[in-house]
């Protein structure tokens, strides 16, 4: 695993877009695969400010989210089809044809889940995926647990989880219970991937991350089977700090 080490979150931002940027210029046509969560706003800030240069054009790009809130209404400010829409999709020229969400709202979790898989596969995998990470380890929803799920799923969500997304929502009562997500081996069978953390709540996760075991347990460590992830990561999250 690659690691840059950033000193401030607008440096690890602009480091995310610029690869992204790449990733889009080499291949115009490329499926990314999106992460939501306060960590990657400053990336998209970056990409939406690269676009509006001219430098880089999302007409043929398209996008798989990684999850999704469930139940959730995609007009719940809260959503993450809002958060998308609001920090990328409605400031580019994406094709809303292009963009791939998890249904929240859906009555038959299931079929929705391998629906979505099915479309990966049918769009050739993912070329890039953009991670972030749970203070508990996870990666998208796949919480920590003595086993994984490798295909998208919904699942509870834990706890740790739940009171850390809970600044989002008004009370703690409304964090959904349960989430769609991509499986770690979707995540997995993208070609590349690349991970942010900053801050550091972030720092007992990416330390388990760099220094232990593959181990169901932290979810993210599944990352070191994976041949080409580069982790973009502060100093707090690194705990490279005096
Ligand atoms: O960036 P945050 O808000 O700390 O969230 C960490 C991760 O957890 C999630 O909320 C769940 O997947 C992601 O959206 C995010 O990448």
């Amino acid at each position: 695993m690659r690691v840059i080490l950033c000193n401030t979150y607008e440096e690890l931002s602009k480091n995310a877009a610029k690869l992204v940027a790449s990733q889009i210029c080499l291949k115009p046509n490329c499926v990314l695969g999106l992460a939501t969560g306060a960590t990657p706003i400053g990336m998209y800030e970056e990409l939406v400010r690269l676009y509006n240069a001219g430098e880089i054009d999302f007409k043929d790009v398209v996008t798989f989210n990684l999850d999704e809130y469930y139940p959730i209404s995609p007009d719940n400010p809260q959503s993450y089809h809002y958060f998308m829409n609001q920090h990328l999709c409605g400031r580019v020229n994406l094709a809303p044809e292009n963009v791939h969400i998890l249904n929240g709202e859906t009555d038959d979790p299931e079929t929705e889940c391998d629906a979505f898989d099915a479309l990966i596969e049918s769009c050739d995998g993912i070329d890039l995926q953009i991670l972030g990470i749970g203070r508990n380890g996870h990666i998208g929803f796949n919480e920590p647990d003595d086993a994984l799920n490798t295909s998208t799923h919904i699942t509870d969500l834990t706890e740790s989880t739940i009171e850390a997304n809970a600044r989002f929502f008004d009370s703690i009562e409304s964090v959904p219970k349960q989430a769609l997500t991509m499986g770690i081996a979707t995540i997995l069978k993208s070609r590349k991937i690349i991970l942010l953390a900053n801050g550091k709540e972030k720092h007992d996760a990416v330390s388990q991350l760099l220094t232990e075991e593959i181990d169901t347990e932290v979810p993210a460590t599944m990352l070191k089977v994976h041949p080409d992830v580069v982790l973009i990561c502060d100093r707090e999250a690194y705990g490279d700090v005096d």
